[in-house]
């Protein structure tokens, strides 16, 4: 018979090997990166990378509230113990354990579903995510290469700036290591969703929950398009209306940045938007129907290779890249902008790993 781990005489010796799971393996651990005691609960692994940082925190702390979670894994090159510890106390039923620096990445990584990534550097007033580049493609490369390596068949969901970038860079490393399914690779674009709701429902004068504005394109600038013509509930704006939603919309990233004037850009708002669609990918690979979001992806929508447009999610991830609809003309314009814009992204991305 197995001894009952929940005997008086073994309670204690149970907690400790949560408290410090990784010593039994011998390797350096966290001894207050805790986890809580509770385990084997049902539910999906999720590792958020880069989750001591702006986004990182109130992410790890929405994910720890998400009952599909069962296992959280939080890795950061700094403060990962303080915020393992605090996320840890949570009395929900996901597991915490917290990994710190690069000699703790495939720990961190091994056996995940699902794995979300907001490392790197944010913006400051004045520059656009593209200035990002030289910093941020190294940080998502050598963390792709981890995922690559540890857990080559989880869902990945990408936000690092310039997602029109960085998502090819991660392509590129799956390709190099052999282990690219497109349909696993997601750049999250659902704050520029979720502020056209809000912008739209306020023009509108009714609830943001209950408007829905498709985002295609990708994350920057004029490559963010929303389709004003494809609202729901339909509707209809003024072109004075149009042009301001557009603008506001492709703007939103830079009112924070200026707003928060040099601490940081998005991040409230960011851990939000991608606790939802990350709860949407656990929801879609737990075999739920119909869930579908907008996201960048590999894609045939467009002659680029990644384009953002509404994608079916399932068990695999984009399981179905849904078509464009309808466009205005001013839609088209705005199209034929983004897609230059993002075409130098994307072969900047792809140049990198080349080179
Ligand atoms: N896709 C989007 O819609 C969207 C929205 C907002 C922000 N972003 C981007 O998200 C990124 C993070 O923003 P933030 O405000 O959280 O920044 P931040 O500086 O507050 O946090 C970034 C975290 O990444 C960590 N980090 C750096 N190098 C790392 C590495 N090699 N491995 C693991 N972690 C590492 C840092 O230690 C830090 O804790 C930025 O690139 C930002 O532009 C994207
Ligand atoms: O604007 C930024 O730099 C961060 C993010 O991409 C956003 O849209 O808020």
């Amino acid at each position: 018979m197995q001894p009952d781990a929940n005997a008086p005489s073994h309670r204690l010796a149970r907690v400790a090997a949560h408290l410090n799971p990784q010593m039994e393996e011998g390797a350096p651990a966290l001894r207050p990166a805790a986890c809580r005691a509770k385990g084997g609960a049902p539910g999906f692994k999720v590792a958020i990378l880069g989750a001591a940082g702006g986004i990182g925190q109130p992410l790890s702390l929405l994910m720890k509230m998400n009952p599909l979670v069962s296992v959280l894994h939080l890795y950061d090159v700094v403060n990962t113990p303080g915020v393992t510890a605090d996320v840890s106390h949570m009395d929900t039923s996901a597991v915490v354990r917290g990994f710190l620096g690069a000699q703790q990445l495939d720990a961190a990584l091994t056996g995940m579903d699902l794995v979300i990534i907001p490392a790197g550097l944010p913006r400051k007033p004045g520059m656009t995510r593209d200035d990002l580049f030289n910093k941020n493609a190294g940080i998502v490369r050598t963390l792709c290469e981890g995922v690559a390596r540890c857990c080559p068949n989880a869902i990945v969901n990408l936000i690092s700036n310039p997602v029109n970038s960085t998502v090819p860079i991660a392509a590129e490393v799956f390709k190099k290591a052999g282990t690219y399914d497109p349909k696993r690779l997601l750049g999250v674009t659902t704050l520029d969703v979720a502020r056209a709701n809000t912008f739209v429902a306020e023009v509108l004068g009714v609830d943001p929950r209950d408007v829905n504005v498709p985002v295609v394109g990708g994350h920057a600038g004029v490559t963010i398009l929303p389709l004003l013509s494809q609202v729901t509930p339909p509707c209809s704006f003024t072109q004075e209306e149009i042009k301001y939603l557009t603008n506001r919309i492709q703007n939103g990233g830079t009112e924070v940045v200026e707003a928060k004037a040099g601490s940081g850009s998005a991040t409230l708002s960011m851990a939000f938007a991608a606790a939802k669609f990350g709860d949407a990918c656990l929801r879609a690979m737990r075999g739920d129907a119909g869930i579908v979001e907008c996201s960048y992806v590999a894609s045939e929508v467009t002659e680029l290779p990644f384009f953002a447009t509404k994608v079916r999610l399932g068990r695999g991830g984009a399981e179905e890249i849904l078509p464009l609809g309808p466009l205005n003309d001013f839609e088209r314009v705005g199209l034929e902008a983004a897609k230059k814009e993002l075409s130098e992204s994307i072969q900047k991305g792809i140049g990198f790993m080349n080179k």
